[in-house]
């Protein structure tokens, strides 16, 4: 925590030029790399600047912008309060500096650990409230039919869960997710489960409880967060395929390839669940926003274009970082940069073959960590959207293929972390490995794949022939791959050779298809 003793008074804290430029230079610079939710801490920062204050109540809903040497600008949502000394226990990460307020000596906290901060939301959301702000915008909560629980009485508590946000539990029952980085627009998590929740018969999600927005009267709104059902699960499916993966392992140092049928159960579970929900955003057709529409032009064009861009933007990530990738991931990234007029080749196609199936609305970061198992059920959760991309580009309609291949890229990551990754097979050949990790891949992407589309009659609209579903899902699983490879050069350098791999995968296929 740094020194200062900063003098606050929360009117006028919006033209409070000292108390700004203090944050801004001291005070959050500091505190932002210990955040897990500051997601710029790689990047060089050349500048914080308070961009926007929304009173809320005794707290403040700051609003800051990091601005780096290189690449667009953040936003990013800061909750703020003031505690007496003494008056709670608050964890230093969520100390901004030493205060005074009304000269009373005190911490300028993060909100989000200010039990009273808690209380006032839930309440707010609970009985509508809209709060003019100094500009006549408008900070606005609403609530779901399922929040029933009046705020007195109701304990509040922080869940220790990996988060790029900020969850907070409510009386067991409510899970608010506050949003860190922000973007202009609804975003579409909102939008996504209050229409699957008031208008479908789809329960596989958290129910819809209610909404935190800064409706600002010139420009887009800004949401803060959302609230949903808390779902009493067991673990996510990451973990539960971690598990059955154990098992494989297991079996398969003893020379044994075996997979339990109650694996396959799962799998098929996961395939009706991923069915249902597309059935569901397909049958919100009528309303505006979750129209089903073809594959128009314009369409292709931005498919088409976004593709592109991406492939250049990778090309050139594995170019810089090269030298720092093992020799099995410079093998494959090779076959990949060699495949690069094949790839733009497959990728033009999507310009002018027929393509008669339609679109939707879809989850859009779909893979095993986005589900939570229940004691005998899935459930979906974090409707977001691709992390890269701005917000008007998730809510752009989709093939469902293009989640189906985000799910597909993650059991083909499991199964390669798995056996790639652990201490037993740390002897084992490689190609031995490969064979195994291939064999368990094929037969769980087939089960998962011949579920899911045999839950849509023949022809549904949404895959109207298989040639088009062979293409499309070719399409959108060398999309992700390519996609995942910047997530993992960045986050996790020893993975790159999982993605990579997934990549030459769909390059055979391609190859397979122009002969
Ligand atoms: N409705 C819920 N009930 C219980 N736990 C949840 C719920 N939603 C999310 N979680 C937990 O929070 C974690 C992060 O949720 P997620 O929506 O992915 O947030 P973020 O986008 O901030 O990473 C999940 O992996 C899960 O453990
Ligand atoms: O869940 P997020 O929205 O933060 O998604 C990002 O992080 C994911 C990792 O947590 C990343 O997913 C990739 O790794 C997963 C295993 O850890 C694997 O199951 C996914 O298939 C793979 O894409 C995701 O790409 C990224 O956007």
């Amino acid at each position: 925590m740094t020194e200062f003793v900063l003098t606050i008074e929360w009117k006028g804290f919006e033209r409070d030029k000292y108390v700004h430029t203090v944050l801004e230079d001291n005070i959050l610079p500091p505190y932002i790399k210990n955040c897990r939710w500051f997601a710029g801490k790689a990047r060089k920062i050349k500048q914080l600047k308070v961009r926007h204050v929304v009173h809320f109540e005794e707290f403040i809903f700051l609003m800051f912008e990091a601005r780096y040497e290189e690449g667009d600008n953040e936003l990013y949502l800061l909750p703020i309060s003031f505690i007496e000394e003494n008056a709670q226990n608050i964890p230093a990460k969520g100390v901004l500096s030493k205060a005074t307020l009304d000269d009373k000596m005190g911490y300028l906290v993060d909100a989000i650990y200010d039990a009273s901060f808690r209380r006032a939301l839930y309440k707010a959301i609970f009985n509508q409230s809209k709060i003019t702000q100094y500009n006549n915008d408008l900070l606005v909560f609403n609530k779901g039919k399922i929040l029933t629980e009046e705020a007195d009485g109701l304990d509040s508590h922080l869940p220790n869960i990996d988060s790029s946000n900020s969850a907070m539990i409510f009386g067991g029952k409510y899970f608010l997710k506050l949003y860190r980085k922000l973007f202009a627009d609804t975003n579409p998590e909102v939008e996504m489960v209050e229409y699957i929740t008031e208008h479908s018969e789809f329960r596989n999600i958290p129910l819809f409880a209610g909404s935190v927005t800064w409706n600002r009267l010139e420009e887009l709104p800004i949401t803060f967060g959302v609230m949903v059902q808390v779902v009493e699960n067991i673990k996510d499916d990451w973990s539960m395929t971690g598990d059955y993966l154990n098992d494989f392992l297991e079996a398969f140092v003893e020379g044994n390839f075996q997979i339990k049928e109650s694996v396959f159960d799962k799998v098929s579970q996961l395939a009706h669940r991923t069915a249902q929900m597309h059935l569901a955003l397909f049958a919100l057709r009528g309303a505006d926003k979750f129209n089903a529409e073809p594959f128009d032009r314009e369409y292709r064009r931005y498919l088409h274009g976004k593709f592109e861009a991406l492939l250049e933007r990778r090309y050139n990530l594995l170019t810089d970082n090269y030298l720092r990738l093992d020799v099995q991931a410079q093998n494959l990234a090779w076959i990949f940069m060699e495949a690069k007029d094949l790839i733009l080749d497959f990728i033009d196609q999507i310009l002018t073959r027929p393509l008669s199936s339609f679109r939707t609305r879809i989850h859009g970061d779909y893979h095993l960590g986005q589900i939570l198992a229940t004691n005998d059920d899935l459930v979906i959760i974090d409707f977001e959207g691709e992390p890269e991309s701005s917000i008007t580009e998730r809510k752009i309609k989709h093939s469902p293929l293009k989640d189906v291949a985000g799910m597909i890229r993650s059991y083909h990551y499991a199964v390669s972390a798995k056996l790639f990754n652990s201490a037993e097979t740390s002897n084992t050949d490689a190609i031995v490995l490969q064979r195994a990790a291939d064999r368990w891949y094929k037969l769980i992407k087939d089960t998962y794949l011949e579920e899911y589309l045999s839950m849509f009659g023949s022809p549904h609209p949404l895959f109207k022939d298989p040639n088009e579903v062979n293409y499309l899902l070719l399409f959108h699983l060398l999309e992700k791959a390519i996609y995942e490879l910047g997530y993992e050069v960045n986050y996790r350098p020893t993975w790159v050779k999982i993605p990579l791999k997934g990549i030459v995968e769909v390059i055979n296929e391609i190859e397979k298809l122009r002969r």
